[in-house]
């Protein structure tokens, strides 16, 4: 007898801003039907995707803030897939009380990030990109004088806000590869952490006092917001390096951009800003003290590549019923 059920109704899922390979791409449309607004810049304006949010049972992507009022268009939402491992452009809250998971990419893009890091703190301490473009410039006539030296990062203290997993790995470079000291802050300790890296827990401010470079790696959050502000400028001092890695918020920019200007500290390394693309018009585009780089700390092919594949397999198994690779809320939703 002919079989006369109706296949179910294939789930849809929009992949946002972040266009995946083919085959990962190809792994997608076996599965769901597959919505791609990569193309669009300003997707929360973007009528078509407005349109598209109440079909979506799966979102994968980056970059874009999913605000409460935006996600609850989504009535059908089961998962999403974040291509990143910082999740502060989500209503955590919001996606628990729906029971909605959300996804990330830990670990895959660790050593990276912490690669970029040191890209950094050699970049300001050295004043690499200063220097490169005095001779891109044809401004080099003649060699170069003490007031354009750099100063030393081997062998110098390293203080690591946020000891997780990227803050170990930059950890590890600082000690093994450039004979570093390293102290550390952090919600809690890490003992086995501290025998590894031979590295000791601080206060906070006492952190920022004994730090040649401080290393910010912390997560965005209501606790790390603005946390660096004037006055802990100042308590670095002005032989200090700041280098953050983490996200824009946890720095009150305007204080930083003065403490930059009055050589309140030496200088910064900065992959991430409070507004991304950070505008051209900013001041921290212009300080010779300033090294500034556009959000790349995972930014290589192998990595996001790396970033991409975990972030399919965690919505393929979420929209599966399945416990995904790297869920981030699994233990407050019902099924955690
Ligand atoms: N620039 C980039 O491209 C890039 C790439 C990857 C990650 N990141 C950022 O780096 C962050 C860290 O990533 P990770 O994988 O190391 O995360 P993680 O969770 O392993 O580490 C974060 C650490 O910060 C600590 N922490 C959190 N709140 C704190 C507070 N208020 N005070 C002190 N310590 C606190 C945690 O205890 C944890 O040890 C991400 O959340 C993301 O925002 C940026
Ligand atoms: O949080 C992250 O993963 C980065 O900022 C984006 O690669």
């Amino acid at each position: 007898m002919a079989d006369t059920t109706t296949p179910p109704e294939k789930k849809t899922v929009i992949v946002y801003k972040r266009p995946l390979a083919p085959d990962l791409m190809a792994q997608l449309e076996q599965r769901f039907t597959v919505l791609d607004f990569t193309c669009v810049t300003d997707l929360t304006e973007d009528a078509d995707f407005l349109e598209a949010l109440p079909r979506a049972h799966g979102l994968i992507g980056a970059s874009v803030k999913l605000d409460r009022e935006l996600l609850a268009r989504a009535e059908r939402l089961e998962a999403i897939s974040s291509i990143s491992v910082g999740v502060d452009n989500y209503d955590i809250a919001y996606l628990n009380e729906r029971d909605i998971v959300l996804c990330h990419t830990p670990d895959v893009l660790t050593e990276t990030t912490a690669d970029t890091a040191f890209l950094l703190i050699l970049s300001a301490a050295r004043r690499g990109v200063e220097l490169a473009n005095m001779v891109r410039k044809g401004e080099w006539t003649e060699s170069v004088k003490e007031p354009q030296f750099g100063v030393d990062v081997h062998h110098k203290t390293l203080g690591i806000v946020g000891m997780g997993r990227i803050g170990q790995a930059i950890g590890r470079r600082a000690k093994f590869g450039f004979g570093m000291t390293v102290n550390y802050h952090n919600r809690s300790r890490h003992e086995i952490v501290e025998q590894e890296l031979d590295a000791t827990w601080l206060e906070f401010e006492t952190l920022l006092e004994r730090s040649d470079i401080v290393c910010v790696t912390v997560p965005l959050s209501d606790a790390t917001r603005k946390m660096f502000d004037q006055k802990a400028f100042e308590t670095m001092g002005a032989e200090c390096i700041f280098v953050n890695i983490s996200r824009g918020g946890v720095v009150d920019e305007p204080a930083l951009i003065e403490a930059l200007q009055n050589g309140t500290i030496r200088a910064a390394g900065l992959d991430v800003f409070e507004t991304e693309p950070l505008p051209a018009d900013s001041p921290l585009t212009r300080l010779d003290n300033a090294v500034t780089l556009p959000h790349i700390g995972s930014a290589t092919h192998e990595t996001r590549f790396a970033m991409a594949e975990l972030a399919v397999q965690n919505l393929i198994q979420s929209l599966q019923g399945d416990r995904p690779q790297a869920p981030y809320n699994w233990d407050a939703l019902d099924r955690g």
